[in-house]
């Protein structure tokens, strides 16, 4: 029970407390917040009254140093915030610490360091095979053998509501040519993103059980993507400047503990994956979100992420079984989620079918990719405790014209 007047399935009720770094009104120092119903809390300012051994942990002006604190401090952290909002003798100390969301200036939660972006839909890989490589295969040769993923641009990782600029680059015509200009098929991808938190050691892999170790928590990712240009250059080395220009990472970071509810088992995989990537014996690793994605303010899309063929976690073992470490602040993304359905499918190119069937808005409109002025917003849901929503806030992006 909590003194705090929120209803009972408040998607940002006590039983999830997901973490930010923001700037109250009139102050340009940004610092830890955790968002509680739609106010934030202030985490340095309530500690240093409550619980001063926590301050040296959430000291700073984002996560950085709680994410590379490690797990014991993670739930130190979450159980003295929980015991705050449910103690009425703390009630002063935390109503003097909090501030209207809608006052606040959200930032980048923490410092992006690795970006990697991974391609674990069975329903979108198979999408855009048929879309991009008519005639071959739907799936590549290793898609059922290894979680396919690339590095990606960690400088580029903005915080939601940060305008995108339409990004300009080569380009092949239908006819041949080979022109430079604005992209004229610029993409959305709606994925999930994993935000680690301890390091690990170079030369030294880490399996897959020992994800909560690592991992801090989740958020949501808009890995924008231009497709002309990511279709002319990316073979053989991958995506590049088609996906570089900006990837948009939701506010919040909901800790793993909060989504204590939603871990469900992944599909079935054939082939059997090998050792380091079979799951058989492990915990559920599969996550129950439904996402939500809004074309100016018209759902478009609602892809479940339920049926991910690859887990998270499988994607940070196999992420780091060459020995490659991983570092404080890294982020990896599950790749596009897409469903079997029309409806469930997480990027443009797979709804309007490469262009060739127009999306329909209720007000008339169609699209088949984004245009300058649109606006495009991925939100989330998970199951919490007792029949209540898990909230993950959301991703937010509108395209401004090319430079
Ligand atoms: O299949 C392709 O050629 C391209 C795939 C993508 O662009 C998807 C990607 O970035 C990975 C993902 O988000 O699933
Ligand atoms: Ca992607
Ligand atoms: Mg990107």
């Amino acid at each position: 029970m909590t003194w705090l007047d929120l209803p009972a399935d408040h998607p940002f009720g006590v039983a999830h407390l997901p973490y930010g770094a923001y700037a109250p009104p009139g102050d340009p120092r940004t610092r830890i917040g955790v968002r509680v119903g739609d106010a934030v809390l202030d985490l340095v300012g309530a500690a240093v009254q409550l619980e001063p051994r926590l301050v040296p942990m959430v000291e700073g002006d984002n996560l950085d140093r709680l994410l590379a604190a490690g797990p014991v401090t993670w739930a130190a952290t979450r159980g003295a915030v929980t015991s705050w909002l449910t103690d009425p003798a703390c009630r002063p100390v935390v109503e003097a610490n909090l501030t209207e969301l809608s006052a606040v200036r959200l930032e980048l939660p923490f410092t992006v360091a690795d970006y990697v972006d991974f391609y674990s839909s069975e329903h979108h890989a198979r999408n855009l095979g048929r879309i991009l490589r008519p005639g071959q295969p739907e799936l590549p040769p290793n898609w059922l053998h290894l979680p396919v993923g690339y590095h990606g641009r960690a400088g580029t990782v903005v915080v939601s509501g940060t305008d995108v600029v339409r990004p300009s680059g080569q380009r092949r015509t239908p006819d041949g040519d080979v022109v430079f200009g604005p992209t004229t098929r610029l993409d959305i991808e709606a994925e999930v993103g994993y935000v680690v938190g301890m390091p690990s050691e170079l030369g030294r892999p880490v399996p897959l059980e020992s994800f909560d170790e690592h991992v801090f928590g989740v958020c949501l990712v808009n890995d924008w993507s231009a497709r002309d240009i990511q279709g002319w250059e990316y073979q053989p080395l991958g995506p590049f400047l088609g996906k570089s220009f900006a990837t948009s990472v939701s506010p919040w970071i909901t800790p793993l503990a909060a989504l204590s509810e939603a871990w469900v088992a992944p599909p079935p995989r054939d082939p059997q994956p090998l050792p380091y990537l079979d799951d058989a014996g492990a915990p559920p690793y599969g996550l129950d979100l439904r996402l939500e994605v809004r074309l100016n303010g018209h759902v478009v899309a609602t892809p479940p992420f339920a049926q991910m063929y690859w887990t998270a976690a499988q994607q940070l073992a196999h992420l780091t079984v060459n020995g490659a470490s991983l570092r404080t602040g890294d982020l990896f993304a599950s790749g596009t989620v897409s469903g079997p359905e029309r409806d469930e499918r997480g990027s443009f190119v797979e709804l309007s079918w490469n262009g060739s069937e127009p999306i329909v808005l209720p007000d008339g409109g169609t699209r088949t990719f984004l245009e300058d002025g649109d606006e495009v917003v991925i939100t989330a849901t998970a199951p919490g405790p007792d029949g209540a929503v898990v909230g993950l806030g959301e991703v937010r992006g509108r395209i401004v014209p090319a430079r």
